[in-house]
Parts: C-alpha cells; structure tokens; sequence
C-alpha cells in the first residue's frame, strides 16, 4: 500500500470551502471599495490593480484562491492530463511573443467590438489563419477574448500587451531572450563544464545568446531589444511591488535626517519614492561609477532640489571591493544579492558591516524562498493553511520561477529565509525581523 499524508476527497472538500471563503473575503474588500470585481472581458482598470493598493488580507486571500484552485484542479483531473498540460506550457508564451510583435493589442484598443483576424493579420503582416489559432490559444488562456468566430478583442489581461504598458516589455523579455536561454537549461546542467558554476558566462542564456545578458544588449541582436529591457525592468517593479518600501518598513518612527546608503541602487528610484513620502530622510546613492552618473541624471530630473539641499549624494562604489560611506543609519540592498553567488554575497556584505556604526541597521530586499514542505523553524504565520502547500504554491509561484529564471540568465540565485540569515551570521549581523512587503520581503539586521 502507499503511504499517503493526505485523503484526496477530503482535500477536494477542504480545498472547495477555501475556495468559497476567501473569495467571500475578497467580494467583502471590493465591497468596503464600493466597486464591483471587473469581468476579466473588460478593459477597465480595478481598483486593486496594482500590489500597493491591496491590503495585507487582501493579498493573502488572493494567493489562497491562486493556491487552491490549482491545486483542487491537479488532485481531481488524471495525472496523465496534468502533466501533458504542463509539458505544453510553452505555447503559452511563444504566442505571447507573436501576438506583441504584431501588436495586436494596440490594433484592438477602443474596439470593443473587436477585428476579425483576417484585419489584424494585414496590420502584421502575418498569416491570417495561423495568427486566428494563436489568438484562440491564448483566448482559451483568458488572454484576449474571441468576440464572434474569427474576431478577437481586448480584454483585461491581453490590455497589459498594450506597448505603452511597462508590463508588455517584461511580457518581450521573457517570451523572447529569456525563454530561449531557458530552453538550453537542461544541456547546461548536465555538461560538465558548466553543471556547477556559478559563472553567468556559463549560464543557460549565455549558451543560447552566446554573450551573457549583462553583454546581450550592447551585442548587435540584443542591441535592438535594450529599450524593451529598461520598460521591462518598469514592468517587474511595478508588478512586484515597488512601491511597497514607503509602506513596509516602520519609517514613521526615523529619526529626522537618518540617512540611508543605497548600495547598488542604480538610479536611486528607490529611495528617491520613498523620500517623496519620508523628505526627513538623507540618501547616499552608490553604484559603479558610470551608473552613478545617471543616478546624478536621473535626480537632477527628478527631484533637483534634493540634490541642491544636499539631501542626496552620489559615491561610485564596487561593492565587491570597496566599503560603502561609512556610518549611515540603514544600508538597502534591493535585488543585489540574488545576482551574485554566496562567495561574492559574503563580500559585499563583509564590505557593508565594516561600514556600519553601532547603530547602523542592514535593509535586504529580495524574494525570500520557502521549502514545498512544512518547517517547524519557521513561523506559522507564513506558511499557507492546510492542505495548501505550506509556500501557497501557485499562488507565490513567480518566486520559484524567477529562482529559475536566475539561473537561466545569469547561473545565480534566490534564497530562503534560513540562506540569507547564514550568510549574513557569517558576516558579523543579526537577524532582527522579516517585513512582509507583499512579493519580496524586508529582511533587518544589525551589528551581531
Ligand atoms: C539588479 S540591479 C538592482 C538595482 C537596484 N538596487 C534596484 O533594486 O532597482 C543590480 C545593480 O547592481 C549594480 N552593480 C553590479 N555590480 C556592482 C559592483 N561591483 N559594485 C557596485 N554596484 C554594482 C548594477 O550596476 C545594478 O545597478
């Protein structure tokens, strides 16, 4: 006999009562909104479109509802069909990248009635009948909807392929560059040279693209998609929540002043949001030197008068070798460490503690990673009600994905709770607190 933890039918049971009373839950939110939950055939925006604009309960019973319905649908329906369906995946995504090269969803703005293939296939000088199948796919996939045979129009998700919006940008990178070095995983990892490495010239995309994605865009094919990366780069904030940070953290109670020590910041966006809500705070934006002077660039557009009240500055920094201004009341490290492996990890953060006073604080800003298995060291709190998996499964599932994605693009990788902790013992810090700032979470420490 095997030995199974669960009983399926009383999964199905448990799973359907979920179902049922978190969406009770998110019919209550929409309620206390005053608005109705917009039909996925609409084009309008909701009100809790974007991460910043939905409450902690709210977002928790939407990963549920994400959570159960998968995995209801995988208990009940035969393996054999679940596992094809997985295996077909890909299509998905391929016809996603036809269907935002032919523009069709700019085609189909303000025509809610729709266009009949034959018209959309003569705007993209596509095939007509094959461009019908494809939109029926992703029709099929709630992704544009078939209005009458043959005639397609925008709908609530095919509006996010609309090219004014950042997210059709991230939608370009990963159906087109991304994709194909995913497709080199499986070689990658079983030739010898590059099964182990954490090199991204050994990396899945680098043996698609032959260059690594921090060359690909100056190659003379990446050349030609680097605008779509930078709206890319927009799209992932603004999907992931970004503008979470003013919201996350307890910056109320921040002394006036206290400055914090951006540490590859890039252009400082981030910061430079959060002094919108919080302009008692002092930034020092640190990157490599060329990527500095954009910051300065960036500012001068955006904010010039933090820059003439000196309540920002700019220091080129190369957090590998080099120790960030010193003394600073927060270090923030957003989206750093998941680039690099645990050996470069320990530098950068070797490089910060011997930066900070006594009363410095280290902010990370990654996705923080759970096993699939229940853990007693970890809080319940953040680990999803039964029979759920105890990360939310498909409802967290993007973090699994960009883990992979990681590794595909440049061999490195996202962590779990219990990694970044290590790491950062390693490096004289202690864990103070994990902020739960929706997708990615705020991870404390001080001085250990
Ligand atoms: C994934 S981006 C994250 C940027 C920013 N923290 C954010 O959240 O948008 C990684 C950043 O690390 C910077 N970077 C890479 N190598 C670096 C180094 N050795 N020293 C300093 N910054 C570096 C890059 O220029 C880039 O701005």
């Amino acid at each position: 006999m095997p030995v199974t933890s669960h009983n399926g039918s009383a999964d199905v049971v448990a799973l359907v009562n979920l179902i049922s009373s978190t969406a009770q839950e998110i019919l209550a939110e929409y309620s206390k909104a005053g608005q109705e939950v917009p039909s996925l055939d609409s084009t309008d925006s909701g009100p809790f479109d974007a991460p910043e604009k939905v409450s902690a309960g709210l977002a928790k019973a939407i990963r549920t509802i994400e959570a159960a319905c998968g995995q209801l649908s995988f208990t009940v329906a035969s393996p054999g069909h679940v596992m094809t369906n997985k295996a077909y995946a890909f299509e998905e995504p391929a016809g996603m990248l036809v269907a935002l090269n032919a523009k069709v969803a700019d085609h189909l703005l303000d025509k809610p009635e729709g266009l009949h293939v034959d018209e959309l296939a003569q705007k993209s000088g596509l095939d007509g009948g094959k461009l019908g199948r494809i939109l029926r796919m992703l029709a099929t996939k709630h992704c544009f909807r078939e209005v009458t045979p043959n005639v397609f129009a925008n709908n609530r998700l095919s509006m996010q392929m609309v090219s004014t919006n950042p997210v059709s940008g991230l939608i370009g990178s990963m159906t087109d560059e991304a994709f194909r070095g995913g497709s080199h995983l499986n070689a990658a990892l079983t030739d010898p040279k590059t099964a182990s490495s954490t090199s991204a010239d050994d990396s899945p995309f680098h043996r698609a693209h032959g260059v690594s994605l921090f060359g690909f865009y100056e190659s003379p094919v990446g050349s030609k998609l680097g605008g779509r990366f930078v709206q890319a780069m927009v799209g992932w904030g603004e999907v992931t929540g970004k503008a979470m940070l003013p919201k996350v953290y307890a910056w109320e109670n921040v002394l006036e002043n206290a400055t914090l020590c951006d540490v590859g910041g890039s252009s400082g966006h981030m910061v430079l949001d959060l002094m919108k809500e919080y302009p008692k705070l002092k930034a020092i934006i640190q990157d490599l030197p060329p990527v500095v002077e954009q910051a300065k660039e960036f500012w001068t557009k955006e904010n010039p008068q933090a820059i003439e009240k000196q309540r920002v500055e700019f220091v080129p920094l190369d957090f590998l070798k080099e120790t960030p201004v010193p003394n600073c009341d927060f270090y923030y490290l957003r989206h750093i460490l998941h680039d690099w492996p645990n050996s470069d990890c320990q530098k950068i953060l070797s490089n910060i503690r011997n930066a900070m006073g006594p009363k410095s604080r280290l902010l990370i800003h990654e996705f923080v990673l759970q096993h699939a298995v229940r853990d007693t060291s970890e809080a319940a709190a953040n680990q999803a009600p039964e029979p759920l998996l105890p990360n939310y499964g498909m409802g967290r599932i993007r973090l699994y994905q960009q883990d992979i994605n990681m590794m595909v693009l440049f061999n490195s990788k996202e962590r779990t709770l219990q990694e970044f902790v290590q790491l950062a013992e390693q490096t004289g810090f202690k864990f103070e607190k994990l902020w739960d700032s929706g997708e990615a979470g705020l991870l404390e420490f001080t001085i250990a």
